[in-house]
């Protein structure tokens, strides 16, 4: 589905140039769930630039279902972090949902069956008419949620989605993710900087060195498809995958970098 093969980023500004992105090389299955945790300021947010088409690479390439993407491609939907800038404040919760589909060139009747089923899923079904002002941060993430399954993605990119709401909402939305992907199929690829968050999520989890960032770690989550907050965050195995994964994160802070022989990459 989704081929990252040796992708590099500089950026070049006010006479510096900044390496953010080393050499980067994985592949994303269809159907997978596969999260991305790193240190901070290690290249997630431009990885994630890069593999939707709003960045292009220095180096490399980010394959997608066999087409080289220079720019945003048609079956991408992205969820970023800054919900209260992605959602347009003078479109009601509908009108929001039904933009990128109206981009699709669906007809009505087709559009307005997508909208109901996509808030009916992420549980906005009652505020359609509502304007994103009027609602919570979390219920505002919900629609950003909504509007990038309405818009039936093959892949759905997230960039710390849940960064900004609360815990009790971050759970929420959490199980609302896995409980999409698996009715839906759709693959994901989820940048956080929350180790629980990656075990929780995934089935797998890159963790990323420091800058320039190279793949430190790719490590399989081995837990039972139906997880619940509390059940699977007792679990003997989440706690010796999150203890493996922080570990990793910390030794990627002391600025450890991929040996050419570790097989895990
Ligand atoms: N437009 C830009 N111009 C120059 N440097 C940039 C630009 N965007 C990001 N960088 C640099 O690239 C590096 C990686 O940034 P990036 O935002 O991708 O990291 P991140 O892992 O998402 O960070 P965080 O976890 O803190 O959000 C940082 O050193 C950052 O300062």
């Amino acid at each position: 589905m989704l081929d990252v093969q040796g992708l590099q980023k500089t950026y070049y500004g006010s006479g510096q140039a900044v390496e953010a992105i080393r050499d980067l090389t994985f592949t994303v299955d269809a159907g997978e769930l596969v999260c991305v945790v790193g240190p901070s300021g290690a290249g997630k947010t431009t990885l994630l630039r890069c593999v939707a088409g709003l960045l292009p690479p220095t180096a490399g390439e980010v394959v997608l279902e066999d087409t080289v993407i220079s720019e945003p491609p048609a079956g991408m939907a992205v969820v970023f972090q800054e919900y209260g800038r992605s959602l347009f404040p003078w479109m009601t919760v509908a009108q929001n949902v039904e933009r990128p589909l109206k981009e699709k060139r669906l007809p009505k009747a087709r559009r307005r069956e997508l909208v109901g089923e996509a808030l009916e899923a992420v549980g906005l079904a009652d505020v359609p008419t509502s304007y994103p002002w009027q609602l919570s941060g979390g219920m505002q993430q919900r629609v950003a949620i909504a509007r990038a399954i309405a818009y039936e993605p093959h892949i759905l990119l997230m960039d710390e989605p849940f960064a900004a709401v609360d815990a009790q909402t971050r759970a929420d939305l959490e199980d609302l993710v896995r409980a999409l992907w698996q009715r839906l199929g759709v693959t994901v690829l989820f940048v956080t900087h929350d180790i629980d968050e990656s075990v929780y999520l995934g089935q797998r989890v890159l963790v990323l060195s420091g800058r320039p960032t190279e793949i430190l770690a790719n490590v399989d989550v081995d837990l039972p498809a139906d997880r619940d907050q509390l059940t699977t965050r007792s679990a003997p195995e989440f706690t010796r995958l999150r203890g493996e994964i922080y570990e990793l994160v910390q030794r990627a802070k002391r600025g450890e970098r991929p040996s050419p022989a570790d097989p895990s990459h």
